[in-house]
């Protein structure tokens, strides 16, 4: 009896690509902007906000001009209310909305204006879903890392598909990210100084079954380099990662795993899911996210990135091995935390954690 052709995603995981090259673009912009106006006022939000709105309309956009017959949901990270409210609010739709236009004319051979506020009001809305265990359903982060995006660090346009409560699609722009791997912090710091010229700037790319790939942001088509991580067992040589920000991962408690661990380099600490792009390509062995307990994880903070992980042969799931189950809306139900790395380290880390969460924290 032939058994029955297994379902691929070839169509979606190029569209996908297509809608992160242009938000991403959309993203490159703002910075640029941001880099060269004179204003030095860092609790200014406004920049990041309009990048964030910006970038989840262009994805909507994108993904629904190209697939037009299909229907359409996504959990996004955004939704327009704040929009529609106050005068503050519409001023920003409205240059939200200019710079959309202003991205499509430019990348993707559009007219100009052709979307007005309410369609780019509706498209962010249109990320509205709940998600669940059932049918399709995209999942966005428009700016992963807002943080570091105003910081001029990295961030991520994350861009991932469900299919019945499983990843099939996972796609992560990363403008400041260097194509070449990361030797240290210096030298990622230098690489976002450098957005926007060569060899800054790289897009990850994976279909369930079918491998995880890099390659240059700024290209087209499929990124072409194929992802295979190795599985050093010496600690000695192993290095984690961790968010910049210590208000979303516990550091001190990282330190503990690592030392438990035999770990002695020193954490690369970066932001966004640009984190799991560079643990599938090898920068780092281990990315560990250890929230402050009150904090619920939100799906859109994952999906991507660990599908790129799992198609380069690395491990993930919450801090007691139970893999991530993103059918479940737009939370993820966690263990403490959540680990990925090669296959033997996971496996070392899983049995650290056990051993040190016995002790008092
Ligand atoms: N107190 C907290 N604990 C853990 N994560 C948090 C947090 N506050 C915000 N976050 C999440 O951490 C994400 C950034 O992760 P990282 O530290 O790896 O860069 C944020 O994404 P956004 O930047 O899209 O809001 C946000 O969803
Ligand atoms: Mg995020």
């Amino acid at each position: 009896m032939a058994s029955a052709p297994s379902i691929t995603y070839g169509h979606q995981l190029d569209c996908a690509i297509n809608a992160v090259r242009l938000a991403s673009k959309l993203c490159q912009r703002v910075q640029l902007m941001l880099k060269a106006s004179e204003k030095t006022d860092k609790s200014d939000d406004s920049p990041v906000t309009i990048a964030d709105y910006g970038a989840q309309a262009l994805v909507a956009w994108s993904l629904q001009k190209e697939m037009p017959n299909l229907p359409f949901s996504m959990v996004a990270e955004e939704d327009s209310d704040d929009l529609r409210k106050s005068e503050e609010g519409k001023g920003l739709a409205a240059k939200i909305t200019a710079l959309v236009n202003e991205t499509i004319s430019a990348e993707a051979n559009a007219g100009p204006n052709s979307l007005s506020q309410d369609d780019v009001l509706a498209l962010i809305d249109s990320g509205n879903s709940q998600g669940g265990s059932e049918g399709f359903h995209w999942v966005l982060d428009p700016i992963d890392g807002t943080r570091g995006f105003v910081g001029m660090r990295q961030y991520a346009v994350c861009l991932g598909l469900l299919h019945h409560g499983k990843v099939v699609v996972g796609v992560l722009g990363c403008p400041n990210l260097p194509q070449k791997r990361i030797e240290d912090a210096d030298g990622v710091a230098e690489s976002a100084s450098k957005a926007g010229t060569d060899g800054v700037g790289v897009i990850f790319a994976a279909e369930r079954n079918q491998g995880a790939f890099a390659g240059p942001l700024s290209g087209n088509g499929r990124p072409g380099e194929q992802l295979q991580l190795g599985d050093s067992q010496d600690f000695s040589q192993v290095r984690f990662m961790e968010s910049y920000e210590s208000k979303h991962s516990d550091h001190d408690f990282t330190a503990m795993l690592a030392a438990k661990l035999g770990v002695t380099q020193s954490p690369l600490r970066l932001d966004s899911q640009a984190k799991y792009g560079a643990l599938a390509r090898g920068d780092a062995a281990i990315n560990l996210r250890f929230p402050h307990k009150s904090y619920r994880e939100k799906i859109w903070d994952h999906v991507a990135g660990a599908l790129i992980v799992e198609e380069a042969g690395g491990k993930i799931s919450d801090a007691s091995g139970a893999p991530l189950d993103f059918g479940k809306g737009r939370w993820l139900d966690l263990d403490r935390g959540i680990v990925s790395a090669t296959p033997t380290v996971y496996k070392a880390l899983l049995q650290a954690i056990k051993e040190v969460e016995v002790q008092p924290r």
